[in-house]
């Protein structure tokens, strides 16, 4: 029997997949219509077309590794001065320290998804010189520099560490220790010290940032399967939805509620294809995301013959790439039941599988329940597992 709350949370994303995908007629029409008025005007106005990208340009597009040069900030100097007033002519020392260089810091912010906001060098704030009559020099101000949920920081193979909560600080780069005054050296045998030091330079790093989302389960299929409208139908992510493979070409992640206040995020990632492991299509760039998710939900394209290989080759991908990533826990979702050859192929994919093929349509909102049902399953088989092995669980 399916528990209310859950049937609420499924039905809530049924009306919600119902609104967006069967518009009444006139809405539809309305602007067919006018565009058809249009199209007599303009006879020779092509439609701008997609153009597909080469797999080089691809790779391009999906950044979700960054080389950071970062710099501390400079200390500031000290100075060297001595007091003077009328009838106290010679007052003793009295140059101020220079302040301490700024930190630069990573912290994990959840507003940031990506590492495109991430630039390639940042120098921390210099810190003020000091001045006269003691006057210490002003710390320089901590640069922060967020980062998403999931970020890796390496300083050449090494891994440094690993932001995976909110809030999580990592100093990339210390700041220079601000110089020292001439009153710091004043002592007994020297009454007028006429030292003082500069600043010391911030610390200089290179480091690598590689982002691995963390989601609690993955949207794993080949190009076109449906995966980004599977999310939309079922969160309210907005990923792009076309009819041309690798339209996603970054992680999107999505958060599906429930009633009981759970929140299980769901991440669309991009398609992949045979010889992923290779590094071919968006390769390995897209395995490092899955890696990272709890379980996994298998996606395949009931409409295409033969529909049952697809899981094969995602299966025999994610091995290649890490042995047993195919043995995480997931489901396999069946999509687009809505069309004729799909309803054909149902049978037999079911005889090959087993009945525990969810099939359903992310663009009717047919059958979603039951995805919704098995992903709390999976859900709470997780924060179990985890509870067990005495980890806190990720929460979103
Ligand atoms: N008829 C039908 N079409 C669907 C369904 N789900 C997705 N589609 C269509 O399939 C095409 C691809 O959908 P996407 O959601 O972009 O597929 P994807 O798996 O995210 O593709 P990539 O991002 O390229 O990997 C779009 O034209 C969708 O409208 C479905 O349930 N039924
Ligand atoms: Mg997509």
């Amino acid at each position: 029997m399916m528990p209310s709350r859950l049937f609420s949370a499924g039905w809530r994303a049924v009306m919600e997949g119902r609104k967006r995908w069967t518009l009444p007629t006139w809405t539809v029409l309305a602007p067919r219509l006018l565009s058809i008025g249009c199209a007599d005007c303009a006879e020779h106005q092509e439609p701008p077309r997609k153009k597909l990208l080469s797999e080089k340009k691809l790779k391009r597009h999906f950044v979700d590794r960054r080389r950071l040069l970062v710099r501390g900030g400079h200390g500031g100097d000290g100075v060297s001065c001595f007091h003077s007033e009328p009838r106290k002519e010679f007052g003793g020392p009295d140059g101020g320290d220079g302040g301490s260089g700024g930190h630069v810091i990573l912290r994990v912010d959840r507003q940031v998804k990506s590492l495109l906001s991430v630039q390639s060098q940042y120098q921390g704030f210099d810190g003020e010189h000091g001045g006269r009559k003691n006057c210490f020099g002003r710390n320089g101000a901590v640069l922060y520099i967020r980062v998403p949920v999931g970020t890796l920081v390496k300083e050449g193979n090494t891994v440094l560490a690993d932001l995976s909560c909110p809030g999580d600080e990592y100093i990339a780069a210390l700041g220079g220790a601000g110089g020292k005054g001439n009153r710091f050296f004043l002592a007994n045998d020297n009454r007028a010290p006429v030292t003082c030091t500069p600043g010391q330079p911030g610390q200089e790093r290179v480091l690598f940032l590689e982002l691995k989302t963390m989601a609690h389960a993955g949207l794993v299929g080949l190009p076109n399967a449906g995966k980004s409208s599977l999310l939309r139908a079922i969160s309210n992510a907005k990923p792009a939805v076309a009819a041309y493979p690798f339209t996603t070409l970054k992680p999107h992640v999505g958060i599906v509620h429930y009633e009981d206040h759970q929140q299980i995020a769901v991440a669309d990632v991009p398609g992949l294809v045979r010889g992923a492991h290779q590094n071919r299509g968006l390769g390995l760039a897209f395995l490092r995301h899955v890696e990272r998710c709890s379980f996994l939900l298998f996606v395949l394209d009931l409409s295409v013959p033969e529909p049952w290989t697809q899981l094969d080759d995602l299966k025999h991908e994610l091995d290649k790439y890490e042995e047993g990533l195919s043995g995480r826990p997931h489901a396999v979702v069946a999509n687009k039941i809505d069309l004729p050859q799909a309803r054909a192929n149902l049978p037999e994919l079911r005889a090959r599988l087993g009945t525990k093929a969810i099939a359903l349509s992310a663009a009717t909102g047919e059958n979603l329940e039951e995805l919704l049902l098995r992903l709390k399953e999976l859900y709470d088989s997780h924060v179990a597992s985890e509870l067990q092995r005495g980890r806190q669980p990720l929460r979103w």
